[in-house]
C-alpha cells in the first residue's frame, strides 16, 4: 500500500502556490507539512484529498484492494480546520452519520461509536448535542470520526488546534497506533505532533504569478 505524489503544482486564484512537489509514503509512514501561514500546507492537503484540482501532477493511492490505483479522496479521512459535524445532532448521531456515510475501506474495521468516543476520552457525553461541547471536546469528537470508519489514509489539517496538552498526547497516541497498524498519515501543523520517524516537508509558498509549470 502506498500514496504517491508526482510533480504536483497548485494554483489559488492567479498565484502558483507550489510546484514540483513529490513524495512517496508506504504503509506506516507519516509526512508532516510545515511552513509559515499561507505557505500552501492546506492547499497541498486539499489537492491530496481530491478537493482541489492540481495545476499539474498526480496523487494516487495503491492498495491490495486496488492495485490499479485510486484517487486518495476515495480512501482517506480528511480532517480540515472545521470539524464537519452538525451542532443540533448529538455526538452519537453525528458519528453514526459518518460511520454509515464513509464506510470501511480495505480489510480494517471501524470502531463502534461507544469505543471511538471512549478512545478520545468522551464516552460520557455522546448523548449531548455536538454544539454543547467545548471547542476542545468538539475537536476530540472529530478525531473519533477517524476511528468509526476504517480508511487507509488520514489527511489532517492542523489537527491539534484548540487542544489542551492532554489531548495533544491523545492524538499523538491515536496517530502512532494507526501508523503501527499500517495507516498512512499526511498532516499539516504548526505544533510538533509528537510523532517519531515522521518525514517533514517544509512548504515555502508563492511559486509565482505567471511562472510556467509546463515548460
Ligand atoms: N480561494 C483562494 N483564492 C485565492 N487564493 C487563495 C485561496 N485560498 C487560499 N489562497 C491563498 O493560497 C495561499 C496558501 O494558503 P494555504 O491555506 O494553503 O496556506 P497554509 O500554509 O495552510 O496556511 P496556514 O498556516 O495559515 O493555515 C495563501 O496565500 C492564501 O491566501
Amino acid at each position: 500500500m502506498h500514496l504517491t505524489a508526482e510533480n504536483l503544482a497548485a494554483r489559488r486564484g492567479e498565484d502558483l502556490i507550489f510546484v514540483s512537489i513529490s513524495f512517496h509514503l508506504a504503509a506506516g509512514d507519516a509526512l508532516v507539512l510545515t511552513g509559515r501561514n499561507g505557505s500552501g500546507k492546506s492547499t497541498l492537503l486539499r489537492v491530496a484529498a481530491g478537493l482541489l484540482r492540481p495545476e499539474k501532477g498526480t496523487v494516487i493511492f495503491h492498495g491490495e484492494e486496488c492495485p490499479e490505483g485510486r484517487q486518495p479522496g476515495e480512501v482517506s479521512h480528511y480532517l480540515g480546520h472545521r470539524n464537519a459535524m452538525k451542532s443540533e445532532l448529538t455526538v452519537a448521531e453525528n458519528l453514526d452519520f459518518w460511520r454509515t456515510f464513509l464506510g470501511n475501506i480495505g480489510s480494517g474495521a471501524g470502531l463502534s461509536i461507544e469505543d471511538a468516543a471512549d478512545a478520545v476520552g468522551l464516552s460520557e457525553i455522546t448523548h449531548l448535542p455536538f454544539g454543547y461541547l467545548s471547542a476542545g471536546q468538539q475537536r476530540r469528537i472529530a478525531f473519533a470520526k477517524l476511528l468509526v470508519a476504517h480508511r487507509p489514509v488520514w489527511i489532517l489539517d492542523e489537527p491539534t488546534a484548540a487542544l489542551d496538552a492532554n489531548a495533544d498526547g491523545l492524538l499523538a497516541d491515536l496517530i502512532t497506533g494507526y501508523l503501527a497498524k499500517g495507516g498512512i498519515v499526511l498532516a499539516a501543523t504548526h505544533q510538533p505532533l509528537g510523532l517519531k520517524n515522521a518525514q517533514e516537508l517544509k512548504m515555502t509558498g508563492f511559486a509565482g504569478v505567471d511562472a510556467g509549470v509546463w515548460g
